[in-house]
């Protein structure tokens, strides 16, 4: 058995240090760390241990002793506990901070001298998510939708989320309702059996059009018929349903493959006057006020004239090319989902856009063909997934030399790790500038520009 300062079980008062990037509180006990839910730093907590493993632990608050200035009291103790909201306990200022100091730690562990500047945060930090993935299982007999405690899929039932456009809970519940109506069966991820895996919706913030993806186990959906009517009778919205088929027993949400069962194939919506069409397997940002704030201050960054050749990589649906497009000579987008590259394309058709060429395919592949075949970029815009930029990519971008590289950033680890990596190419930056995208989440989203 390993030996660890505190065991498990035990009962302690300990005072909150810091708050880890996941929000939870960490306190300190001869050196080893606790982490605890619900727990903010200054405040004195009594404690009970309830796992120990080799480096760390974890607690709960048993009884809070002292309170920090920045608690605030607002929702249901569901919201830390599954990780939709993990910083709602954290005033929005406070939670504001706590990002801008989680990326000036990051640069200092990588040794990068970059100004942090103050995050551009919201007015109304709340119900602002365009698009929901619940998950649907049974719970004592009968159909739930919920979320997955923390580092389980234990399904806590939910019914008001919080951070969701509260048009898109609703709707959830109306879908849930009609699957227990005409008892169609959860999955279940014991024996990879049942239908019904997930509930996805996307609501248009400007057109209000919404769509409900159905992702199922297997193809055949009992009542297809009286569910789609039971959704667009209590749903006016609702201009797209689809079913997703995810046969694997898998943690990734949606499969390949969809049908559409009723309406449009797409959902349209609208960014910074363009107009999108987004298919069920297409990215798109969830903060649709936040993304004009952040596709505002790239442009502005990439500091177009009308005469620059672009690289959007990583380019979803378009949303970026499109706007850069309107400022540029010529855009070249790339991105590895076919649905997004098809949309982006009709993207670009409906809104009268002629300057940009989409190309399918892995940007650390598609950058490489470029570079070999001559192509030349003024500014390189990246908006890379978590796991941040691969070394083949930054291979590539630094010998084609882009005077200018725009990152845009969800994970600040990785960001800083790629400035390092793009730095052997002479690339370097000077600010950061915080876009809070994901209120009352520990997501963290950036505009960091890179010049030689
Ligand atoms: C953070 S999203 C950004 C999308 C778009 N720029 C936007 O703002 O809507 C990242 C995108 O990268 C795509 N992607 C992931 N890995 C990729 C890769 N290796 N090559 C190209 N695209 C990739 C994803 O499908 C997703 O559309």
């Amino acid at each position: 058995m390993v030996q660890t300062p505190v065991q498990k079980n035990q009962d302690l008062t300990v005072e909150i240090e810091d708050l880890t990037y996941e929000g939870l509180g960490v306190a300190k006990v001869d050196g080893y760390p606790l982490f605890i839910d619900n727990a903010l730093p200054g405040e004195r907590s009594e404690i009970h241990v309830i796992k120990t493993l080799k480096q760390f632990g974890f607690a709960r608050v048993t009884k809070r002793l002292t309170t920090s200035p920045d608690r605030v009291e607002t929702v249901g103790r569901e919201y830390t506990q599954t990780g939709i909201a993990p910083l709602h306990h954290l005033a929005y200022p406070a939670q504001l901070t706590f990002k801008e100091n989680q990326i000036r730690q990051l640069y200092k562990k990588a040794h990068l001298n970059i100004e942090v500047l103050p995050s551009l945060g919201m007015a109304d930090p709340l119900g602002y998510r365009n698009k929901a993935q619940i998950p649907v299982r049974e719970i004592n007999g009968r159909l739930e939708t919920g979320f997955y405690k923390k580092r389980t899929h234990d399904l806590i039932p939910i019914e008001d989320f919080y951070i969701q456009d509260p048009e898109i809970d609703r709707a959830i519940l109306v879908v849930r309702d009609l699957l227990r109506q005409y008892h169609i069966p959860a999955y279940n991820e014991a024996d990879n059996s049942g239908l019904i895996r997930h509930i996805m919706v996307r609501r248009g913030y400007y057109s209000h059009e919404m769509m409900v993806v159905l992702v199922t186990r297997a193809w055949a959906l009992p009542y297809e018929e009286e569910i789609i009517t039971g959704i667009t009778s209590a749903l006016p919205e609702v201009t797209s349903i689809v079913q997703d088929y995810n046969p694997k027993a898998t943690n990734v949400i949606l499969g390949p493959k969809t049908k559409t069962l009723y309406g449009k194939d797409y959902l349209t919506d609208h960014l910074l006057g363009s107009e999108f069409h987004i298919s069920a397997l297409s990215f798109y940002q969830v903060n649709p006020t936040q993304t004009e704030v952040l596709y505002t201050r790239a442009v502005e960054e990439a500091g177009l004239t009308g005469n620059e050749v672009v690289i959007d990589a990583y380019s979803g649906i378009g949303t970026i090319s499109l706007t850069m497009a309107r400022h540029a000579k010529q855009v070249y987008g790339v991105e590895i989902v076919p649905q997004a590259v098809e949309d982006a394309r009709e993207n670009a058709k409906i809104n009268g856009i002629k300057n940009v060429d989409f190309t399918v395919g892995k940007a650390e592949e598609v950058m490489q063909q470029w570079k070999d075949a001559g192509l030349k970029a003024d500014v390189l815009m990246v908006d890379p997934p978590r796991k941040g930029l691969d070394e083949a990519f930054i291979d590539a971008a630094g010998y084609m030399k882009p005077k200018k590289i725009v990152y845009v950033s969800c994970n600040p680890a990785t960001l800083a790790r790629d400035i390092n990596r793009l730095g052997a190419f002479g690339y370097q930056a000077h600010t950061t500038q915080p876009v809070d995208m994901f209120p009352q989440t520990q997501h963290i989203e950036s505009i960091t520009v890179l010049t030689r």
